[in-house]
């Protein structure tokens, strides 16, 4: 792969660097920049188009601002990949998101320059503010620079911190990357106002020329100055912004690309600033890169390319992905039930109900990165006699958690709840892990939970929760393809509760909940191998648990394993606590649940995590051996006393 010729970057080890450089050079660096983040996406993937179209923000900020003293907050991390070549990573960027690399959001542990970590968004605010605190009780602190989407400031979180800082009144920076792009193109209102202020541009001039003469006065005349500016301001129809509104000076919008308005714009906040400040900054996500400008989707998130045509990789052998099966099911049975209706926060490619968008674009509803709005926004349509679907990926349902306990299960209102990227999830690391929706729904009375061992079994949940209204029931399947089996024309209605055998035996049984049926399955032939005779079931619901399948494992065998893609808490949990009430554990069965382990598991490919987390069919057998054989599977006493 060839690599392009970055003079300038070459001579730049970090921020120290870029600030001995020219404006002038500061541009030509910019766009050595850009063409090596091209060069190294395409060998990684990630997020390309977020991280395109702050090239020139990354080094503005950096030139500008004493980092890492001043510590800079990007808010969800996923466009930081110019900030980490510049803070001192280059030489590992091509590792970005792999086994033992670079993370693809900012992380704590990996720089100085990466003061707060992130991943999921609306955090950098509160988070900015934190740091500003510290600073002013003298903590060894700099200024704060929360870097926001459009996006993500779309999230009540990004509001709570934007109130509480306005009313503090403390100097902090807070760098609006509007790009007029979520993962998807923006909804909501805010995403509207930000329109509108970007499209009044001769106000926006005035203001900045107002904004010049202020700072250009003494501290005490600023005051009077800033008032009669929103004066002249308001009485143009112009009124102070929403965030001056809310203590904060503005100041923009302006271009996010062009240097030479960033450079200015950035050293007179610095030099001036005594309150909270807002630097509006319009950018394009995918900025310089022709494919991603021109691609619906900017690039937000790549595999692997060719930097010449932007042409990428394909993966996966050709089964569905668990996203489109569940997208194609749910789109069926809302063909059949006008009840039926789908909520998302600003992810309806991800989750999959973009394919029932196009069918019955009404009746999906993106409410933007809002996930707990989401959850109560669904409990009301419940409780109108609506079927909702709400469709959120199990790591980002932890943001509207006290929705679903609090809306959801203490009304035992019937909200579907479609969680996709259950278990690992791969490069995006911990982050994005799916590892506590079973922990936190499990515990939920009323709560009916399923997992989904394949996709035709998915399908069978699709429809199961379309018709069920006894209560809140949640779904959860894994990120990518399915098993590549064969799938019914329609999904079927399963009965509440119940789990199926897979295949019959004698010695130990292996309950499996959700997708590592297959691991089990490769578990079981392995011992079965051995001259292990195993029973092979498949759980489908955490809660309700199937006793009689429970009772008839636990009297019918002398050992018990439970197996899920989840973190302790979950679904061995209940079946413990199951078995312990109803006093099988009295007569000596061996029970092991087989969870991840209580640790975090840094990104890699879902099948070197899994393996990094003990849950592999080796594992798995290994552990029915140590149960079965314990002599044979430990070293014997004798040999070390
Ligand atoms: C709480 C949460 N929900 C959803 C996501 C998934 N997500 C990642 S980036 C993104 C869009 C962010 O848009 P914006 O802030 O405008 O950044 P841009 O990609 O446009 O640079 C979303 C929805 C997330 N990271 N966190
Ligand atoms: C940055 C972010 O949070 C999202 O873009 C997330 O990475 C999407 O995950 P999937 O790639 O699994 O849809
Ligand atoms: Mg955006």
């Amino acid at each position: 792969m060839t690599r392009p010729v970055t003079p300038l970057l070459d001579r730049v080890a970090g921020p120290a660097d870029l600030r001995a450089l020219s404006d002038g050079d500061l541009r030509r660096l910019s766009d050595e920049l850009r063409a090596e983040l091209i060069s190294a996406v395409s060998e990684t993937g990630g997020h390309l188009g977020s991280s395109l179209g702050v090239v020139e923000l990354s080094v503005a900020i950096h030139a500008v601002f004493n980092t890492p003293m001043d510590k800079l907050v990007w808010d969800v991390g996923h466009q930081c990949y110019p900030h980490k070549i510049l803070t001192g990573r280059r030489d590992r960027i091509r590792t970005l998101r792999q086994k033992d690399g670079l993370s693809g959001f900012t992380k704590r542990d990996e720089s100085d320059y990466d003061p707060f970590g992130a991943a999921h968004s609306s955090t950098s605010i509160s988070a900015a503010l934190g740091f500003t605190l510290g600073r002013d009780m003298g903590m060894p602190t700099g200024d704060a620079i929360a870097v926001i989407g459009d996006g993500a400031i779309s999230a009540g979180m990004a509001y709570e911190a934007l109130n509480n800082a306005g009313a503090e009144g403390r100097r902090m920076f807070v760098i609006l990357n509007d790009n007029e792009m979520s993962i998807a193109p923006p909804v909501g209102a805010m995403s509207a106002y930000l329109s509108r202020l970007y499209a009044n541009e001769p106000l926006a001039k005035m203001r900045a020329l107002a904004e010049g003469f202020e700072a250009a006065l003494p501290p005490p005349m600023r005051e009077g100055a800033r008032r009669a500016r929103q004066l002249v301001t308001g009485s143009m129809g112009g009124q102070g912004t929403l965030f001056e509104e809310l203590g904060f000076d503005y100041i923009g919008p302006i271009d996010g690309h062009d240097l030479s308005q960033l450079l200015p714009v950035l050293r007179a906040a610095r030099a001036r600033a005594t309150r909270p400040t807002l630097i509006h900054v319009c950018t394009v996500k995918g900025k310089g890169y022709a494919p991603a400008e021109s691609a619906a989707c900017k690039y937000h998130g790549v595999s692997k390319f060719d930097p010449a045509t932007g042409t990428q990789s394909k993966s996966g052998g050709g089964a569905p992905s668990y996203t489109s099966v569940f997208g194609k099911a749910l789109t069926d049975e809302a063909a059949r039930d006008p009840r039926i209706v789908a909520v998302t926060a600003a992810m309806p490619g991800g989750t999959g109900v973009d394919i029932m968008a196009e069918r019955f674009p009404a009746r999906v509803h993106d409410v933007g990165i809002a996930e707990q709005h989401a959850v109560t926004f669904a409990a009301g349509m419940a409780a109108s006699g609506l079927r909702p679907f709400c469709a959120i990926y199990s790591t980002f349902l932890q943001r509207g958690y006290d929705q679903v306990v609090h809306d959801v299960s203490l009304q035992g209102l019937p909200v579907r709840f479609a969680i996709d990227r259950a278990g690992l999830v791969g490069a995006d690391g911990a982050t994005h892990a799916g590892a506590y929706d079973l922990a936190y729904l499990c515990n939920l009375p009323g709560f009916t939970v399923m997992a989904a061992a394949d996709e035709a079994e998915l399908m069978h949940m699709v429809a199961t929760a379309a018709a069920f209204d006894e209560g809140p029931i949640a779904f959860r399947y894994p990120r990518g393809a399915g098993e590549g089996i064969e799938m019914p024309e329609r999904g079927q209605i399963l009965e509440i509760g119940k789990g199926r055998i897979i295949s019959e035996g004698t010695d130990i049984a292996i309950l499996s909940l959700g997708a590592h049926l297959g691991e089990c399955r490769r578990a079981a032939a392995e011992l079965e191998g051995e001259g292990v005779s195993v029973t092979l079931a498949d759980a489908r619901f955490a809660k309700p648990l199937d006793r009689d399948l429970l009772q008839r494992l636990a009297r019918e065998h002398r050992a018990l394993i439970t197996v899920e893609q989840g973190a302790q808490g979950g679904f061995g949990a209940m079946v413990l606590h199951d078995l312990a009430a109803s006093g099988l554990l009295d007569r000596g069965l061996a029970v092991r649940t087989m969870t991840l382990p209580d640790r975090i598991i840094p990104q890699a490919s879902p099948a070197h995590m899994y393996a990094d987390a003990g849950l592999t069919a080796d594992s798995i057998a290994q552990t029915a051996r140590s149960i079965l054989r314990p002599a044979a599977s430990v070293v014997s006493l004798s040999s070390v006393v």
